[in-house]
Parts: structure tokens; C-alpha cells; sequence
């Protein structure tokens, strides 16, 4: 099978339990996934959300904060429990974890580091520079960032991992009966109205944050789903074309 350059993006929902903490079992099985995606030969970058939720507890807050300054300060305690759980279960299937903290304006420094990185089979583990950013989320939010990281490095595929399966005509929480999009085209100005920027109580931008870091992706010339899944095998699956979301830009079934 030919090797490819796979960018993973976690979100916190993705990574938090019922009250919000980080979820050291939801974080092994995404690791597990990343670890069978890598013994499928392919070079795996991963942008991981999660740093705010963290460092809630250790920060003394009951819920996500609302200010910029809790946030911030929230992810300088969180950052480094997020790394350690995550360097600690890539030990686990023999993975050397690196962690890149970027900025907008910084970002494209990493480009030589990232290629390195990949060279020498380590995994870069990427979040914003949270507690130096001027203004929150200086990114748009983790979602646009993991879209400028697939192109900056020539990324194959950008796989969105998020809480919901996929993108849907309206926010289902809000409509039960919404339709799913399976496969896309592209991203259209309707569709990016349509969305709803409003997301779980962890995570930040919603659907629309996602459908515009698509659209950005696309236009690096990179693959995109958006979705959800369980167990070791869904990134394997999500690349196989069989994965629980929606496909932008690539026929539902890529050819191996
Ligand atoms: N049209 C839509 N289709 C699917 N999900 C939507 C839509 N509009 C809003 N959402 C919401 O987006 C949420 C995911 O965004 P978010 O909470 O920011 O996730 P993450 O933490 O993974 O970045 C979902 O839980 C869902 O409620
Ligand atoms: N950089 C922040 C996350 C920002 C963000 O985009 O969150 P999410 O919408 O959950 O991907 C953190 O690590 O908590």
C-alpha cells in the first residue's frame, strides 16, 4: 500500500468525559488507532485539542472557563498532562511522541521539524500555543489550525475527529430528523451558512469551524472527513473509506 501523510485532528469533545475532564480511555483508544494507522506504513501528524480541559481541575474550575485569561491559563496546566497521557500510551506500541506548540504567525516555522520528525518515524503531537496566544484562538480555532498544518506538509488526508458523525443539513441536536451529508464535493457558501458554530460544552467553533477548515484543506489540495468512531481499527476504516462521517473532496471509497 502506498504511504501516505495522514493528519489527525482530535477535538476536546472527543477527548473529555460527561463532566468535561480529560478521559485517559477515550485518549488510549485514539492512540491505539494512531498506532495501527502508523503500522500501516503511513506518516501520521496528529493536532490534538484538550489542553483547557485538562488543567480545569488543576486550575480549581468546576466547568470550562469563559475568559481568555482561565482559558490560558487553564491550558498552561492542561498542556502537559495532555502530553504526558499521551507520550505515556505511545510508549505503549513503541511511538516517540514530540510536541509543537504553534502560533499563527510561527506556524510555518515548523514545516523542517514536522518533516524531520516524520522522517525519523516520531510523532508530532500539535496544539496552539494557547497561553501566549494575543487573542483567543488566534487560529479560528484547532480546526482551521490542523487545516494549515495538512498544507503546509503536503498532507494526503485530513481526518476531523469529533464528537458527531459527520456533517449534517442542520445541527442534530437542535433537529433529531436532520439529514447527513455522506460525501462532498466541495464546500459551498450555503453549506458554511448553514452551520451552526455552536458545539459541545468542550469544544470550540462547532460544525462551522469544521466545514471551514475543509474548505481550507480542499484547497491545499487535501482529502477531508469529518466524524466520529470506536475502537483501534476507525482511522484504518476512515482511510479504507468506511468510516462514520462525512467524506469532502475524495469518492467514498479511496483506492489502496
Ligand atoms: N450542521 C451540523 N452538523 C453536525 N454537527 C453540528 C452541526 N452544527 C453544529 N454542530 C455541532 O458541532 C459539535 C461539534 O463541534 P465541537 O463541539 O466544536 O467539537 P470538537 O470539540 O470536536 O471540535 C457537535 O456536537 C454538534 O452539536
Ligand atoms: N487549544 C485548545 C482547544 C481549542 C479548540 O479548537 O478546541 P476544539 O474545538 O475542541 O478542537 C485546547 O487545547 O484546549
Amino acid at each position: 500500500m502506498e504511504k501516505k501523510r495522514i493528519v489527525v485532528k482530535i477535538g476536546s469533545s472527543s477527548l473529555t468525559d460527561e463532566q468535561g475532564k480529560l478521559s485517559i480511555e477515550k485518549l488510549r483508544e485514539h492512540v491505539d488507532a494512531l498506532a495501527r494507522l502508523k503500522e500501516e506504513g503511513h506518516e501520521v501528524v496528529l493536532i490534538s485539542s484538550g489542553a483547557v480541559a485538562a488543567g480545569c481541575t488543576g486550575m480549581g474550575y468546576l466547568s470550562r472557563p469563559n475568559t481568555l485569561v482561565d482559558k490560558q491559563s487553564a491550558a498552561a496546566v492542561g498542556q502537559s498532562l495532555l502530553l504526558q497521557a499521551y507520550a505515556d500510551e505511545c510508549k505503549k506500541h513503541n511511538i516517540v511522541a514530540a510536541q509543537l506548540l504553534l502560533t499563527k504567525d510561527l506556524y510555518k516555522n515548523a514545516n523542517a521539524t514536522i518533516s524531520k520528525l516524520l522522517e525519523r518515524n516520531v510523532m508530532p503531537i500539535i496544539n496552539e500555543n494557547d497561553s501566549v496566544s494575543a487573542e483567543e484562538l488566534t487560529f479560528g480555532d484547532n480546526d482551521m489550525l490542523s487545516a494549515l498544518v495538512s498544507g503546509l506538509i503536503h498532507a494526503d488526508f485530513l481526518m476531523i475527529l469529533t464528537d458527531i458523525n459527520g456533517i449534517y443539513l442542520e445541527n442534530p441536536r437542535t433537529n433529531p430528523q436532520a439529514q447527513k451529508y455522506l460525501h462532498l464535493h466541495d464546500i459551498p457558501d450555503a453549506l458554511i451558512a448553514a452551520t451552526s458554530s455552536e458545539g459541545s460544552d468542550v469544544g470550540t467553533g462547532g460544525m462551522k469551524s469544521k466545514v471551514e477548515a475543509a474548505r481550507t484543506a480542499l484547497a491545499f489540495g487535501v482529502q477531508v472527513f469529518i466524524g466520529s468512531g470506536y475502537g483501534s481499527e476507525k482511522l484504518v476504516d476512515i482511510f479504507h473509506g468506511i468510516g462514520d462521517g462525512t467524506y469532502i473532496g475524495v469518492k467514498t471509497k479511496m483506492s489502496v
